[in-house]
């Protein structure tokens, strides 16, 4: 039984597998670029960011009617299940369906017919975290906020993400007050590839809640200390680091370093089906190749829960956290 956790970095088009890809390609009459999956994962070597969006953002069009979204969440939501994770804090962009002629409805409602059940048919709570992308302009930020007015009971939040060098935060202050205005919560990408100061940005000038990714800020001692002053959490993705190039090799990974110094760290999957793995498969990988104590893994499950947006749901929240404290290490071989 895999240690319980949230999960809080988690992009649901990063959860499209090659399998489900060409069903839904069949599905809806469209043409992929690929033979078939084999030749599919074989396009999943990537040199940095861009060259992993390209790719996203191509196989998103297979992903058209509200029972394609209902399909991808279903599925993302049974693994998830299946690695301990409780609560899903869920990202979607809605910019990269509208772009193609798909409504901000079909992806949300379809999103929610998975999500509205999740805690029945998966035991997994969620929220929804609606994301602008960074490289679209101010105005398109706006418009995607405005699109989504119809449906703020189903979005907790707001994020930003995409390609992050040259789109630092401050081009989207007016998106993010209009969505404090709305009574959302905010996160940001910053510091995946961008500069420490895309972190100060997003903390001063956006007023986010969490980081997602915030590794560069190690670069920045004031940084690292505001962060462990003000315990802003970080949504850090080891498997995606790795795949990205932000780092060579996973055990150059200063998760240990950035535990140490005290930065509330969490542990999350970005993009589970282009990255090699899911959440529990994260959290196996930096404890075994990271060398982490049990103390140091119950830590980060602890933090998953204590940066989640569950203050609608404390009863829940203290549930989670004492099932965490009361779990026990699966003991090796004597
Ligand atoms: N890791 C990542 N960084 C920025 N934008 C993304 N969109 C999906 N995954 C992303
Ligand atoms: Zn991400």
């Amino acid at each position: 039984m895999p240690l319980p956790k949230a999960e809080l970095h988690l992009h649901i088009e990063g959860t499209l597998e090659p399998e489900l890809a060409f069903r839904l390609a069949e599905r809806n009459g469209v043409e992929l670029s690929y033979a078939d999956t084999e030749a599919l994962r074989h396009a999943y070597r990537f040199e940095d960011l861009q060259s992993f969006l390209n790719l996203y953002y191509e196989l998103m069009a297979v992903l058209r009617t509200e029972q394609d979204f209902e399909e991808l969440a279903d599925a993302y939501l049974a693994r998830a299940a299946a690695q301990g994770v409780r609560h899903a804090e869920i990202f979607f962009d809605p910019q990269a369906h509208l772009a193609r002629g798909v409504e901000m409805g079909t992806v949300i409602e379809g999103l929610w017919r998975a999500l509205g059940r999740s805690v029945e048919t998966h035991g997994v709570s969620t929220k929804l975290i609606m994301c602008f992308l960074r490289d679209e302009s101010a105005e398109s930020a706006l418009a995607t906020l405005d699109a989504a007015k119809p449906y703020l009971d189903r979005i907790t939040g707001v994020g930003l993400d995409s390609a992050e060098v040259g789109h630092p935060p401050v081009k989207f202050r007016e998106a993010y007050d209009a969505a404090a205005a709305l009574g959302l919560r905010r996160v940001a990408h910053a510091g995946e590839e961008g500069p420490p100061e895309y972190v100060v940005q997003a903390l001063d000038l956006l007023g986010v809640e969490r980081i997602d990714h915030g590794l560069r800020s190690v670069e920045d001692p004031a940084l690292v200390e505001r962060l462990v002053r003000d315990r802003v959490p970080l949504t850090l993705c080891p498997l995606s680091n790795v795949r990205l190039r932000t780092i060579d090799t996973l055990a150059d990974h200063p998760l240990p370093a950035m535990l140490e110094a005290g930065l509330m760290c969490t542990v999350n999957s970005d993009d589970p089906a282009y990255f090699g793995g899911y959440a529990d498969d994260n959290f196996t990988a930096v404890q075994q190749t990271l060398g982490l104590t049990e103390d140091r893994m119950r830590e980060l499950a602890r933090n998953s829960f204590l940066a989640s947006f569950l203050e609608d749901d404390e009863p829940r929240r203290a549930r989670y956290l004492a099932e965490v404290d009361a779990y026990e290490f699966p003991r090796g071989e004597a």
